[in-house]
């Protein structure tokens, strides 16, 4: 069911019927000036099938090279940070507004005999200039900067925060990439990609620049189409219908997914549920997490299997000191060590520790089950997250895609996935601050069963979680720990004034 859209001025309506219409009007010319009957005779000529099968042999290589070489470059320019990044992508996206023509001179100017690289290659006994090769490279020249935008401007849109959930899960940097980031970014590669073929199989310019109009070896469609305009408008017409036909195919076949909503990958069988076992015992935690950029200076010790909750008001440092031990924010003067082991220097996936942010993260492209199973090995992770599903009051929901949960189921969902993880320390920020109060109350008792063997750093507003939670309570205020003990000390003593708020708030 799709929500009501606001409404659109009448103004905007009317422009956008003037805009369809011109640009439905030379489409409609075009298709006006075919001559059916001559049709076959002119579609099937040597030259025309000629062009046609290089075109698509050109666009498809092309289309090809620009996905794989493109979506790496799409990465590495949202992701990292590297000296005379912006000049770099300026150079990516220069095609983009370049003429044709001088894309091809520029083209010509790196791979002709006298060429950049013309000696070096002439000297490997490779000659490209007007050649097939030619027309490919001049097409991913042209054509890479629309898949680097498309994919780049996904990437820049979200946080990231789904692919931190991934690691902290367990999952390493290639794993995020293929099972989280590239699913996520599944919608904009494909219009990305059809955007690559459509400005591939239409280059005119930098292809006869660079490689000339060889029948058979560089004489593509357009080529095709503007040599028979001197010659025969008639097949002139007709290939460009030709052309138009490709394009359409081409954008309804990929575009025509994307009706049925955000991708998904489609559940495997519903498995017979197992129950789940005791989670694994949870291992000592020692941090120090000073980041002088975010004022944060704090030092903790938790013992095995100790709950420990961190409050504090908002930008007291709660949620930088987890994503400290988590290694998703690093500082010169921060050491992790858990099980006496130092992991400072370990990335998010090696360190045996799960981070449950307030927004869960959900994969979107994976049902609740999938979900939960995404850390799990061995042919019955499915029936083991379903079991960790029922553990949570979250199996009834397990086939459904993150988009179609409420918040609080999400929530749920969210903190199956975290425990099923079997992390040596769970970090939980706010995990049930989108729960109704009914549900917060059933989860919490689950959370207080399932997490008591384990290790748990917990960032609360919510005394209700104190008592039914924690075993020991630290308050930072400021980047700073100004006290800590058992929760009903430090709630007795009140030693600031959020700690007085906290403890008089009525659910402790
Ligand atoms: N990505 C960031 N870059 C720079 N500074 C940040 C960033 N995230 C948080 N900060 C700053 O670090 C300080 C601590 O923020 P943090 O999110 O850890 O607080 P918090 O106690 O978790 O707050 P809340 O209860 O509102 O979630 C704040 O001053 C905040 O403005």
């Amino acid at each position: 069911m799709r929500p009501r859209a606001v409404g659109v001025p009448r103004a905007a309506i009317g422009i956008a019927v003037i805009a369809a219409v011109a640009m439905a009007v030379p489409v409609v010319a075009l298709l006006a000036r075919v001559d059916p009957g001559r049709l076959p005779e002119l579609l099937t000529s040597d030259s025309a099938l000629t062009a046609l099968r290089l075109s698509l042999l050109t666009t498809s290589v092309a289309t090809v090279i620009c996905v794989l070489a493109g979506v790496p470059l799409a990465l590495v320019l949202a992701r990292c940070s590297f000296p005379g990044k912006a000049f770099a992508r300026g150079l990516v996206l220069l095609p983009l507004v370049l003429p044709p023509v001088v894309a091809g001179v520029a083209v010509l100017s790196a791979i002709g005999r006298r060429g950049l690289l013309g000696a070096t290659l002439e000297a490997w006994g490779v000659e490209l200039a007007f050649s097939t090769a030619a027309v490919i490279i001049a097409q991913v020249f042209v054509a890479m900067p629309f898949l680097v935008l498309s994919v780049e401007g996904a990437l820049r849109g979200d946080d990231g925060g789904d692919d931190v959930a991934a690691a902290t899960l367990g999952a390493s940097p290639a794993q995020v990439f293929w099972r989280v980031t590239l699913p996520r970014l599944a919608p904009a590669l494909a219009a990305g990609t059809v955007l690559v073929f459509a400005r591939a199989l239409g280059e005119f310019g930098a292809t006869i620049t660079a490689a000339g109009s060889l029948q058979g070896v560089t004489r593509t469609l357009p080529l095709e189409i503007y040599l028979q305009r001197e010659t025969d408008p008639d097949g002139a017409v007709a290939l460009s219908a030709l052309l138009l036909a490709v394009a359409v195919v081409v954008i309804v076949v990929t575009y025509g997914r994307q009706r049925t909503g955000p991708w998904r990958r489609r559940p495997g069988p519903d498995p017979a549920s197992v129950e789940w076992a005791a989670p694994r015992p949870g291992a000592a935690l020692s941090v120090r997490a000073v980041v002088p950029e975010r004022g944060v200076d704090v030092e903790l010790d938790i013992a095995a299997g100790e709950t420990v909750a961190v409050v504090g008001p908002n930008g007291a440092g709660k949620s930088t000191l987890l994503s400290v031990v988590a290694g998703v924010v690093h500082a010169r003067g921060c050491a992790v060590s858990v099980g006496g082991e130092a992991v400072e220097t370990a990335p998010p996936h090696r360190r045996g520790v799960a981070l449950l942010t307030q927004r869960g993260h959900l994969f979107g492209h994976l049902t609740a089950l999938d979900n939960v199973a995404f850390s799990l090995r061995g042919p019955d992770r499915r029936a083991r997250a379903r079991g960790v599903l029922r553990r949570l009051g979250a199996e009834t929901w397990r086939r459904r895609y993150a988009d179609q949960l409420s918040g609080g189921q999400a929530a749920r969902v969210a903190v199956a996935r975290a425990l099923a993880a079997q992390p040596q320390v769970v970090l939980l920020d706010e995990p049930l601050a989108a729960l109704d109060v009914a549900s917060a109350i059933d989860v919490r008792a689950a959370l207080a069963e399932l997490l008591e063997p384990c290790t748990v750093l917990l960032v609360t507003h919510d005394a209700a979680d104190l008592s039914a939670l924690a075993d020991r309570v630290v308050v930072l205020e400021e980047g700073q720990i100004v006290d800590e003990g058992s929760v009903p000390d430090v709630l007795t003593r009140g030693r600031t004034t959020y700690v007085t708020h906290l403890g008089s708030s009525g659910s402790y």
